[in-house]
């Protein structure tokens, strides 16, 4: 089903490219000099940085599209099935109907200037949305109202509540057959396991939805069309009468006193208000402090204000984008610990690369205390270098437009740093960094070794997930392998998690990525971006090895080379490592060791245990989940660290062979949703793919289905083509 329809889009939107392409050779809509008059001129207070994130086709872009419409930032609708929406602007976004890169836009909303990035639903590209999740104030977080929490909703919630993010939801497609606002709000508390504060209740549902109520303030808003344009620009928003509709009227005033009980709940500044003035009649409480309380509850993450519309049908927009200025937070109101160190001295964060035919690498950054202009010299913490930042831009989606200067709170794009990647931390100069180091080491007690004050100014960056799938890749021709590294340099710069390495035995490129489509991806950019037809080997699956077992093995290298004699024993336990996940070997060193083994060998013995993790004895995939001791060590003093290293990592394959190695297989979490009529034959077709069912849930006429399945299972059938694309 859902391959058609998205098969439909890409047909569609090959005919329709050819001819009707929106013209971007200047800012859609809105003048630049309104964004130049405007440029930093906004007061902290007054700045929202949010971002959009959900599961796939929950309609993030459609949404982010009607935001920019009604703020005026463009004059035409544009639509993902069409392929023209700002935000989805590279090729295969538009081809295929699908966000695969976050894209930033900067609009004003009602005296607020709001940063809005658009991030991809794909599980493929997670990691996009947990680097700009790391730079962002709030999120907007969009559900499709049919379906409710569904499974990246989970993954991006979670990633959201790891940077402590307050979160607006929006329950979208209200217009969808078998959209359901109740469903909704129920997946919601019993996945999310948060409380949802209904700020609107929606008036009719499916083919019937026509506008909502605002709990709040008890107004009707309807959405009216004019003159056959049905945009949904203008609309009634009047006070909601018993007269007009008594059971609507009546499930309002309910769903207010619940709202209020919840909120005062949570909040005992607003508990002592309504408990005193209101106690009586909670209808004489004014909106707005029911307001300021409901921003204070999201704001320290205590619940989540909910709202409702249809973004392809233009109804519930507008409210949402007041309920962004309302209840996220501004940048000021977010509280970070390093800005202290920094008092007024620039301290930003590179979160995004991209790569400009003519600028080179565009960086974005968000800044979190003092300010940046063009040409200026800045200092990359981790890089130790200083680089200059020839041009400053805000950007619009695949348009910018130049500014003299940026203030923290924001999000700007920069030209000229050649060095700087994702996660990296830039700060005004090197003194800078120090002066701030040095304050750091003095809260810290003045006890902190000088390295760890460093560390300590390092925005965290993000964490990158291990790739799942890899495979070769291969130029046409050698002389087309140079231009193909450089194309994969800077790919990599771009995309943190796709990752490139030299096969040892055969010299080949292997490419390595989060999933299916990622690869698919990355090779067709390969080719249209950088002129590159490649050629790619079969997909494989990237499986670990660990052990199961405790192991202890002994090894002696003694080889004479020249007149030198190296002579290495030693002598090594392996033991599987329980609790958290680990990708690099845990080492430790017997007492008697540690106690005589100068500083210099420790290197050496380190690199051999993980160099022999690189490719386990298995089937030469990495091993993980273990701990190593050291358990002796004799070293003739003529002995080279290379010998060491390759003593030491001998020594390690003899242990993990005699310590039950076996392969780990990575796991796809799936979520079917079939009809009753089909549910066995789908509970079949997973008992076939070794899939083990964790639950069976009702979703209004469906069943769906809860399973972790092999990915080799999931993704090759046996004639080589993808279910994923099958179904
Ligand atoms: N019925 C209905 N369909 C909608 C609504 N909003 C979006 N859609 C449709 O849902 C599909 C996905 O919309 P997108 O806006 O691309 O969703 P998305 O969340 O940005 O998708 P990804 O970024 O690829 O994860 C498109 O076919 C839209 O036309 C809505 O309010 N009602």
């Amino acid at each position: 089903m859902h391959f058609w329809k998205k098969k439909m889009r890409v047909i569609r939107n090959l005919i329709q490219q050819s001819c009707s392409q929106r013209n971007y050779s200047s800012l859609p809509g809105t003048s630049f000099k309104f964004y130049h008059s405007k440029g930093n001129v906004f007061a902290l207070c007054r700045i929202r940085n949010i971002g959009i994130m959900a599961h796939i086709d929950a309609g993030k872009t459609t949404t982010t599209e009607r935001m920019l419409y009604y703020s005026g930032y463009i004059r035409t609708l544009g639509d993902v099935d069409d392929g023209d929406t700002v935000t989805d602007f590279m090729v295969q976004e538009r081809e295929r109907g699908i966000t695969i890169q976050s894209a930033a836009v900067t609009f004003d909303w009602k005296d607020y200037r709001i940063n809005l990035v658009d991030t991809p639903g794909h599980v493929d590209f997670t990691v996009e949305v947990e680097r700009c999740l790391r730079v962002l104030d709030g999120a907007v977080a969009v559900f499709d109202a049919s379906a409710g929490v569904e499974a990246q909703t989970l993954t991006v919630w979670r990633q959201a509540d790891k940077h402590q993010i307050p979160r607006i939801c929006f329950l979208n497609k209200m217009d969808k057959n078998g959209a359901s606002f109740t469903y909704a709000v129920e997946s919601i508390k019993q996945k999310l396991k948060t409380k949802p504060l209904l700020l609107q209740l929606p008036i009719g549902e499916a083919k019937n939805f026509r506008g909502l109520v605002d709990v709040v303030t008890k107004e009707r808003i309807v959405w009216k069309s004019t003159s056959g344009l049905d945009d949904g620009k203008i609309f009634e928003q009047k006070p909601l009468l018993e007269a007009d509709d008594p059971s609507l009227f009546q499930e309002v005033q309910d769903a207010r006193n619940t709202l209020i009980e919840q909120v005062a709940d949570l909040d005992d500044e607003f508990a002592e208000l309504v408990l005193g003035e209101y106690s009586e009649n909670f209808d004489l409480l004014p909106a707005d402090k029911l307001q300021s309380a409901i921003r204070r509850v999201t704001l320290a993450q205590k619940a989540v204000p909910v709202l409702c519309g249809s973004a392809l049908k233009n109804k519930g927009v507008q409210p949402l984008l007041d309920a962004i200025t309302a209840y996220l937070p501004a940048p000021n109101e977010r509280s970070y610990e390093f800005l202290k160190w920094y008092n007024d001295d620039l301290c930003a964060l590179a979160f995004k690369v991209l790569h400009d035919k003519c600028r080179g690498p565009l960086v974005f950054i968000r800044i979190y205390s003092g300010s940046v202009k063009p040409q200026s010299a800045v200092y990359n913490i981790n890089r130790s270098c200083t680089e200059r930042m020839s041009r400053l831009l805000l950007p619009f989606a695949d348009q910018q437009i130049e500014i003299p200067s940026l203030m923290a709170g924001n999000i700007a794009l920069t030209v000229g740093l050649k060095q700087s990647a994702t996660g990296d931390t830039i700060v005004s100069s090197k003194a800078s960094a120090v002066a701030a180091a040095c304050r750091a080491g003095r809260d810290a007690g003045g006890e902190r070794r000088r390295t760890s004050e460093v560390e300590s100014l390092l925005l965290a960056g993000v964490e990158i997930p291990e790739p799942v799938f890899f495979c070769t890749i291969e130029p046409p021709s050698m002389a087309k392998q140079q231009d193909l590294d450089n194309a994969l340099n800077c790919l990599q710069r771009e995309d943190p998690s796709l990752k490139v390495k030299l096969d040892p035995d055969t010299g080949q490129t292997i490419l390595c990525g989060m999933g299916e489509l990622h690869i698919e991806i990355i090779h067709d950019r390969i080719k249209r971006e950088y002129g590159i037809e490649t050629y790619l080997g079969p997909l494989q699956i990237a499986y670990r090895e660990t052990i199961l077992n405790a192991a202890q093995a002994t090894d002696t290298l003694d080889k004479t080379v020249g007149d030198k004699r190296h002579f290495v024993t030693a002598e090594l336990e392996v033991r599987p490592r329980s609790g958290e996940r680990v990708t690099t070997p845990v080492i430790e060193y017997a007492e008697n060791v540690i106690e005589l083994l100068p500083k210099e060998l420790q290197g050496a013995i380190e690199n051999g245990i993980a160099n022999s993790c690189i490719q386990g004895p298995l089937l030469g995939f990495p091993v993980q989940d273990i701990e190593v001791t050291v358990q002796s060590l004799t070293v003739h003093p003529d002995t080279s660290h290379t010998m060491i290293s390759a003593c030491v990592s001998r020594c390690m394959q003899k242990a993990l062979k005699k310590a039950s190695i076996q392969i780990l297989e990575p796991l796809m979490n799936l979520e079917i949703t079939v009809s009753e009529d089909h549910l066995s034959a789908a509970l079949a077709d997973l008992a076939q793919r070794r899939g083990s069912i964790q639950e069976i849930q009702s979703r209004q006429d469906n069943r769906v289905v809860v399973a972790a399945v092999p990915l080799k299972s999931i993704i090759l059938l046996s004639d080589g083509t993808s279910i994923l694309k099958a179904i």
